[in-house]
């Protein structure tokens, strides 16, 4: 078989490039049709999109959709708030079922509630206070997305929850409604709600949010740092309603007892697969039995489940409802995915200052295996004229949160990182994802990916692979097919990785050259050159403002 030729069939392949990579493989090769230099992986997707924000919805749908909703309103102002049962925004199962199927919601459980329509019927058939339909209104969340239909539903009737919905869908909504309703209002009785994460940034993302939506009513959040100033003596910390936090700053405080959660009645795990993995297991297993309340109710969050950790998480849980919502363990399908080939570790660089040079649409975000490769990247392509600066656990807190907020705010253009910005984080603008290095698992591609085409929009995943990637190509070409990217069939045909392939790469990544082009020579005289042409430049505006001010003083 020509290896060369099916790699580059579908993939970003510059055959000239590589012309030594051809040659070495050329022996094995077998006869197959003639192939074009550069073919991309992504064509038009036949499989219908899921319409998370009812982007797509035509006109005639919506009429249908107000139409049908006039007639339930009227229903419901017929009936007496206290009378009201959940099931009257449907006339029957089959029209639930029905509601379901189309915005592709899968429920496995028994007494599943009924999923909600709009925002409008979490007023009417839960009485939610005005203050949270307000603050949905005021920021501009109009319609509830699949996974809020129905997540919200089953954790407002308290039972425990396996929600798994792709990334950007809006999960973190889907819980925090419930929530704030099911606390009602503050009071002194400390912790009734945690919200673990498995990293700082975002456990405060999901406190902003938490602030946002509750806007107006005064619970009182905790989100778990070294400096909160915690009580020793009691651990019943009666000034907060509802804790966020990651899991070891979390067992850290109840292992020095200076927090109790006997009396939390809601546990959500965001990121459940993460925090259920290895590393976290252990830590998760004391919070959740410091959490013990008889009525506890427990809720599992991701974009990616697998059936480990199902069997894990049912150990912990009580007769669980499941929500799938799309496809499971799929990525975002308005993704738009590519694989380009770039032969061994220094086409890497060649290819990125390639799409440097033909211009970057920012935000972009790159995503490499190491701390140590973040660094290395970051000393390259700082030299390059763009705005790039670089993310990891080894940057204090305070670079942390600037940079995650000159990222938001546009100030950062491309923000080289690890897994640590792989999951959860929402920046909504971020137009492009590269993978400079292959990640290590279908999870962490499916989360990486994920950081772009978030609440409808549309977005770029650009993964390089080198030689030694193709052996688990194919884990990434499945998840490409089945979120309805157009691949082509040679890519279907590669060979699987074995389970002890994936565990390996998974427990220990790819060994790699270090990313290096420059002497240290070239890069100083990089440097030397930008300052110069940077104090040129700043010599010109100030010789230009002092010229405006002596021209205005002697008018
Ligand atoms: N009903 C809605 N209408 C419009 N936008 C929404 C709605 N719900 C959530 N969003 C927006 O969608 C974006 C993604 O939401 P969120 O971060 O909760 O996604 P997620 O499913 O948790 O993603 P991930 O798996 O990456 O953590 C956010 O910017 C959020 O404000």
């Amino acid at each position: 078989m020509d290896f060369f030729k099916l790699l580059g069939k579908g993939t970003k392949f510059n055959s000239k490039r590589f012309q030594e990579d051809i040659d070495i493989f050329k022996n094995k090769s077998t006869n197959i049709e003639e192939i074009k230099d550069t073919v991309d992986v992504e064509e038009e997707s036949a499989v219908p999109e899921l319409d998370f924000f009812n982007t797509n919805k035509t006109a005639k749908e919506n009429k249908e959709v107000k139409k049908d909703k006039n007639k339930k309103e009227k229903k419901v102002e017929e009936t007496n708030e206290n009378d009201i049962e959940p099931e009257i925004n449907f006339s029957n199962q089959s029209e639930v079922q029905k509601f379901r199927l189309n915005h592709k919601i899968k429920i496995y459980g028994t007494d599943v509630p009924n999923p909600i329509q709009s925002f409008k019927d979490l007023k009417t058939i839960y009485n939610v206070k005005p203050y949270l339909e307000n603050n949905l209104k005021d920021n501009g969340f109009n319609m509830p997305t699949p996974i809020q239909m129905q997540a919200t539903t089953i954790m407002l009737h308290k039972r425990d929850l396996i929600a798994c919905s792709p990334t950007g869908s809006g999960k973190t909504l889907s819980f925090i409604i419930p929530i704030l309703h099911i606390l009602k209002s503050p009071m002194k009785k400390g912790f009734r709600a945690v919200i673990i994460s498995p990293t700082r940034e975002l456990a405060q993302q999901i406190y902003r949010e938490f602030q946002m939506i509750a806007k107006g009513k005064p619970f009182r959040f905790c989100l778990l740092s070294k400096a909160t100033n915690l009580n020793t003596e009691t651990g019943y910390n009666k000034n907060f309603d509802i804790l966020i936090s990651t899991p070891l700053r979390l067992v850290h405080a109840i292992q020095h007892e200076s927090i109790k959660l006997d009396g939390v009645q809601q546990l959500v795990l965001d990121e459940a697969d993460r925090l259920l993995e290895l590393g976290f297991l252990e830590q998760m297993d004391e919070i959740i039995a410091a959490c013990n309340s008889p009525t506890l109710q427990t809720s599992l969050f991701s974009a990616t489940i697998h059936s480990g950790v199902e069997s894990i998480a049912r150990t912990i849980m009580k007769d669980p409802i499941r929500i799938v919502i799309g496809q499971k363990n799929a990525a975002t399908e308005t993704i738009k995915q590519k694989l380009v080939y770039v032969g061994g570790e220094e086409g890497k660089l060649i290819e990125i200052r390639q799409m440097i040079q033909s211009g970057l649409k920012p935000p972009v975000l790159i995503f490499v295996q190491s701390v140590e490769r973040a660094k290395e990247l970051f000393h390259e392509l700082v030299y390059d004229g763009i705005n790039v600066d670089v993310i990891h656990s080894e940057r204090t807190k305070a670079q942390r949160d600037n940079i995650v907020n000159n990222f938001r705010i546009g100030k950062i253009w491309v923000l080289i990182t690890t897994e640590l910005m792989a999951r959860g984080m929402d920046f909504k603008g971020v137009k492009l994802v590269i993978n400079y290095d292959f990640p290590q698992s279908v999870q962490s591609y499916i989360h990486r990916i994920g950081r772009t085409g978030r609440a409808g929009r549309d977005g770029e995943a650009v993964t390089f692979f080198s030689r030694d990637d193709v052996t688990y190509l194919k884990s990434i070409v499945n998840v490409m097919k089945s979120s309805g990217c157009d691949v082509p069939d040679w890519m279907l045909e590669l060979k699987k990785p074995t389970k002890e392939m994936k565990k390996k790469l998974r427990n220990r990544p790819i060994q790699r050259k270090t990313i290096n082009t420059m002497s240290k020579y070239d890069k100083q005289k990089i440097l030397h050159k930008q300052d110069m042409i940077n104090n040129s430049k700043k010599r010109k505006q100030n010789t230009k403002s002092e010229n405006n001010n002596k021209k205005q003083k002697s008018e």
